[in-house]
């Protein structure tokens, strides 16, 4: 007899799916989370802040209507740290608070302290200040997720040399701020920094970023940012990183040029963050980057009553499918069948402009040999973009010229990340052009750019 049917190590977004979804089944269970509240990366360093940032800087900046009023329109004219501080604050609150009523009223018992396994079953829990409590657990759910890659040669100070967790809590505004590394983390805040005027650089080794989009969506992103002179060092290899005695950051490129600026982001990836958890002893191995591998449908590591889900498993480490990973695991936990997810989820980037997509892009539809035919729409020429100043933005669907099904959805700028749930929604129902022909959408909206791409596509599939 175990103290819990279910022990969670974490309360990020799958551990705190996790933790319910065995709460509503009945089941006794502990979530054990080592930062002073609870919610993760997630809500204190992660999607809610940076999203929370995003908000502020667009609300703030008066960013939506410079489209009506010109670039030097401003709802504020100084921002300061403290604006976005302030709302920041005040939306995590809010959250953990949601979150602890939402474990107090499903009766989910939580523990403050970092947890390690002395054993399969058995788990240490360590407080701040020392203490030690042994609780047993009949399944356990590693759900620990990941912290920041920090290599040596970047001479962090937690105040103008930093990583993504410690930018949410930045006490003054830059007037110039490089980027290291082209991945969400960088591209997101990049662009909100340059919404706020100050002078950007995006540094990335690789020619290519965000691979993983389709390339025609990247090329008009680029052309949007150099646009707003947020100037793009691709294919540039970080040789050193300096502080000068002006107290400037110089970063030296391996092609000779350097750029100065008064902050740097460092944002090259995270690693799971499983050393203190002692695995071994539970008989669980981790990869170069500390993550754990598990059967993609159950959640279930090597050791089969324990279980790891979130961004500890590696791709696509998202908060989105994080959730569904926890919420799944916990059932298969408990007796509940899995089922392999859905073929298709959303990625959502939440850059200035946001990034949306779903399904395959142009480049793996031609790699995979299937005949296509593609329907584009530029927000600009919907009514409601005109309503909103919009003077940018695009949707690109493909659909197969044999089958008429729908193979991606692509969506560049306001809007994006809500919009593309009607194209994830036909793609996963394994729908075709006729739902984007036949149907009716309100008017006017942003969510007519699917009739208008899906006609696009249409009147060239079937030109004679
Ligand atoms: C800047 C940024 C922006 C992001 N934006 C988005 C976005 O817009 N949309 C999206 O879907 N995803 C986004 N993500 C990704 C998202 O935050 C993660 O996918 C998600 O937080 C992973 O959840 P998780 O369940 O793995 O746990 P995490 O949120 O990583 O939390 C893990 C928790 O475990 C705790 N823990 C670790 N070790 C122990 C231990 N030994 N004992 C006790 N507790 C421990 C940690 O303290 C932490 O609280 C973003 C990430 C970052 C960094
Ligand atoms: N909106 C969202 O869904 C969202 C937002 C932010 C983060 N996230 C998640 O957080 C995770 C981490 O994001 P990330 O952007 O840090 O990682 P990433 O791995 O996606 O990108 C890291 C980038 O840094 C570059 N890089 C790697 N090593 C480098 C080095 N030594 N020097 C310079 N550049 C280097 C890489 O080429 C890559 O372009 C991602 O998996 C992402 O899914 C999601």
């Amino acid at each position: 007899m175990h103290d819990y049917d279910m022990i969670v190590i974490g309360s990020g977004p799958s551990g705190r799916r996790a933790a319910i979804q065995c709460a509503k089944l009945g089941k006794s269970v502990l979530v054990v989370e080592k930062g002073r509240r609870v919610g993760g990366v997630s809500v204190h360093t992660g999607t809610i802040p940076s999203k929370t940032l995003r908000e502020t800087v667009l609300n703030l900046s008066g960013w939506r209507e410079r489209g009506f009023y010109g670039l030097g329109y401003r709802v504020k004219q100084d921002i300061g740290a403290h604006d976005l501080i302030a709302r920041l604050h005040k939306t995590l609150n809010h959250e953990v608070e949601v979150l602890e009523h939402q474990f107090s009223r499903n009766g989910v018992r939580t523990a403050n302290g970092e947890a390690r396994f002395t054993g399969p079953h058995d788990i240490e829990i360590v407080s701040e200040r020392g203490d030690v409590k042994r609780v047993t657990g009949e399944k356990i759910l590693i759900a620990c997720g990941t912290r920041p890659f920090r290599p040596d040669y970047v001479p962090f100070d937690g105040n103008t040399v930093l990583d993504s967790d410690e930018v949410v809590e930045l006490s003054k505004l830059p007037r110039s701020l490089a980027v290291i590394g082209a991945g969400v983390i960088g591209v997101e805040y990049a662009t909100i920094f340059s919404a706020l005027d100050v002078a950007v650089t995006l540094i990335e080794p690789r020619n290519s970023f965000l691979d993983f989009i389709d390339k025609e969506l990247i090329g008009e992103f680029m052309h949007e940012l150099r646009d707003r002179n947020v100037a793009l060092r691709l294919g540039s290899k970080v040789d050193a990183i300096r502080i000068a005695d002006s107290g400037h950051i110089v970063t030296d490129l391996s092609d000779g040029r350097h750029v100065t600026s008064d902050m740097l982001l460092f944002a090259a990836g995270r690693v799971g963050a499983t050393d203190a958890l002692k695995l071994d002893t539970a008989g669980i191995e981790v990869d170069y980057r500390g993550r754990i591998k598990v059967d993609p449908v159950t959640m279930q590591t090597t050791v089969p009553h324990i279980y790891a889900a979130g961004d500890v498993i590696g791709f696509p480490s998202l908060a989105s499918t994080s959730m569904e990973q926890g919420r799944v695991a916990a059932c298969h936990a408990l007796g509940i069948d899995a089922h392999a997810p859905p073929e298709f989820f959303p990625y959502g980037i939440y850059s200035v402009p946001e990034i949306s997509t779903t399904g395959l892009t142009e480049e793996e539809v031609r790699e995979k040999g299937i005949p296509y035919e593609i329907g584009i729409a530029r927000f600009r020429e919907t009514s409601r973009g005109h309503i909103m100043g919009l003077n940018s933005g695009m949707m690109k669907m493909i659909f197969s010229t044999r089958t008429k099904r729908l193979l991606g959805v692509h969506i560049l700028g306001e809007g994006a990340t809500e919009l593309i749930h009607i194209g994830q929604a036909v793609l996963n129902l394994k729908g075709t052009i006729d739902y984007f022909i036949q149907n009716t959408f309100n008017y006017p909206t942003l969510a007519e750019a699917y009739k208008i791409a899906g006609l696009d596509a249409w009147n060239r599939m079937t030109a004679k």
